[in-house]
């Protein structure tokens, strides 16, 4: 018996570990998008952050070897499994439908600029 969130495949040590690689991209990053190549909940984000000129890193989980690792830190971390799993200047913003209900209450362009993710001030042309 562990807690809710022990897990058989990974050791304590090992997901200490791999929490602080999470947590080192997170801080060293203004947008991160942890996804998987096969997720549409995925595309729509990475679609939505493209279209306003957003700067973020992605990680394809499916796509790296410790990826399930990852994941399983992740929803320690931050109590969600799914992916996309988004933060933005370092805080856990949550899945798809947070960042489009951020986005439709006009709050996700503050945060980004915030974030130094899009330029505060871009220059006139
Ligand atoms: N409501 C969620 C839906 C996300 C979702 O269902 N993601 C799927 C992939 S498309 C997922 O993470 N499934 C579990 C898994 O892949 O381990 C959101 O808005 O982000």
């Amino acid at each position: 018996m562990g807690s809710m969130f022990s897990s058989p495949q990974f050791t304590k040590e090992q997901m200490e570990i791999t929490l602080t690689k999470a947590k080192q991209i997170v801080s060293s990053n203004p947008v991160v998008v942890f996804s998987k190549t096969y997720c549409g909940y995925c595309t729509r984000v990475k679609q939505l952050l493209s279209q306003l000129g957003a700067t973020f890193k992605v990680i394809e989980l499916d796509q790296e070897s410790d990826g399930d690792e990852v994941q399983q830190a992740l929803l320690e971390w931050t109590r969600q499994r799914t992916v996309p799993n988004v933060f933005i200047g370092g805080e856990h913003v949550g899945g798809c439908d947070s960042v489009l209900e951020k986005h439709q209450q006009g709050k996700l362009l503050p945060m980004l600029k915030d974030a130094a993710a899009i330029p505060n001030n871009p220059a006139k042309v």
